[in-house]
């Protein structure tokens, strides 16, 4: 099996909807996104022999994905009053909302299926939401210990 990895950033504020402690408030991360690909198989196409896929397009295609995250407010959806949401878009603010709280465990799984749906076979995705911590999802091992 070949592997390839490839990462980008975001840079967004998210906060944690009833959660007692300092992530209740509005707060930013970097967040860095580690994206694993993998195949049994290389390409034989003159330009793409002896690759998974070209960097170049994986890169593209995660940046893609990350750059629809980025400098915006993530939030879960119904986590703020209505008024409070109409008055930070009245102010121009681009906020996101997502049906998943946004923790990096969910937003690992988020990129991974976003890659699934352009076509990857996945490993892994891994999330960091600091230097020093990440979460990382992946299917592989789930249906082993089925
Ligand atoms: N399992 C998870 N735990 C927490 C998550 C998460 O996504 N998954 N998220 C948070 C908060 O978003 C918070 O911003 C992270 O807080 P913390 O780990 O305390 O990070 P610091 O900013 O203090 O950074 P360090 O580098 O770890 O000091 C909370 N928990
Ligand atoms: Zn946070």
């Amino acid at each position: 099996m070949y592997y390839l990895k490839s990462e980008q950033c975001f840079d967004s504020a998210h906060f944690l909807a009833d959660y007692e402690g300092k992530c209740k408030n509005i707060h930013g991360h970097r967040w860095r996104v580690v994206v694993e690909v993998m195949s049994l198989v290389l390409q034989d196409e003159k330009q793409l022999k002896g690759m998974v896929v070209d960097f170049a397009k994986l890169k593209q295609d995660i940046k893609k994905e990350v750059d629809y995250l980025d400098h915006a407010l993530l939030i879960e959806k119904n986590s703020l009053k209505i008024t409070t949401l109409q008055a930070l878009r009245e102010e121009g603010f681009r906020i996101i909302e997502l049906d998943f709280r946004p923790t990096a465990e969910l937003f690992a799984r988020y990129f991974y299926n976003k890659m699934v749906k352009k076509g990857y076979q996945m490993k892994r995705a891994t999330i960091y939401e600091t230097p020093n911590n990440c979460a990382s999802y992946e299917e592989d091992s789930c249906l082993s210990i089925r």
